[in-house]
């Protein structure tokens, strides 16, 4: 049975745990399982980073896209950026946004193991800022791939300048989109504290990007939920 303020958005806690020991944890390269561990370690908690079996969809169909300069809003200590950046060829470059340089630096020596920093171009900063320079400096079309996972409020107007730096065939993902299956529920139902506040945020990029005739949609029901859209024109 699921506990009311469960925070996986599968049946019951005992089904997450299956999937991740069965098929994730069994595949998970070395240096994201170091790399977790010491988030844990320093954060006591890891739901700031991607489940492993989101980072092995993420890797899969980087390599299916043959993506080579990739995007990351919201690094924290790296490990959706490990897995993006073990999935792109020796020449990928991935420019990866955050202000919390301390957080990247716990997983930086992870990284630095797994040989991938030629790879990373971590610009310590909030993304929008990042994003508009790119913008000014004729970046436009020029990306493959984008992963947001970072500020919820900001997620539509992240959108915008994504649609204009990515190419055209090229793709969007953005992580929580099910917040913890609380998108579902209606406001007077008791839910955990901390989601109540972005939940109205990620409500309305749902309803967004449903009616965004740019994109083409597809809602996963991997992790805390992950929506990838595709530029059409
Ligand atoms: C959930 S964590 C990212 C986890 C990461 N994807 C992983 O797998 O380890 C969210 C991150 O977004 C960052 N963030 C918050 N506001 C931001 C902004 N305006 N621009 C870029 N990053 C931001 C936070 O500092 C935090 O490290």
């Amino acid at each position: 049975m699921k506990d009311k303020f469960s925070t996986t958005i599968l049946q019951s806690e005992q089904l997450s745990k299956y999937l991740l020991e069965t098929s994730a944890y069994p595949r998970e390269n070395e240096q994201l399982k170091e790399l977790r561990k010491a988030t844990v370690d320093k954060y006591q908690y890891c739901l700031m980073n991607v489940p492993a079996d989101e980072g092995q969809l993420l890797s899969m169909l980087l390599k299916l896209m043959n993506a080579k300069k990739t995007i990351e809003v919201g690094v924290f200590t790296g490990y959706s950026l490990l897995s993006t950046a073990l999935a792109l060829p020796d020449d990928g470059k991935i420019i990866a946004i955050d202000p919390d340089r301390e957080a990247f630096e716990t997983g930086l020596p992870f990284i630095q193991k797994a040989n991938m920093t030629h790879k990373i171009q971590y610009i310590q900063s909030d993304a929008t800022t990042v994003m508009n320079k790119f913008l000014a400096n004729g970046e436009e079309g020029t990306f493959d791939f984008a992963f947001v996972d970072a500020d919820k409020e900001n997620y539509v107007n992240y959108h915008e300048q994504l649609l204009k730096l990515v190419k055209v065939g090229g793709i969007i993902a953005y992580d929580n989109t099910l917040w913890a299956g609380t998108v579902a529920l209606s406001e007077d139902e008791e839910m955990l504290e901390y989601l109540k506040g972005c939940r109205g945020d990620i409500m309305k990029l749902n309803t967004f990007l449903a009616a965004d005739s740019r994109i083409e949609l597809a809602q996963l029901s991997i992790g805390d939920g992950l929506t990838l859209c595709k530029r059409l024109a």
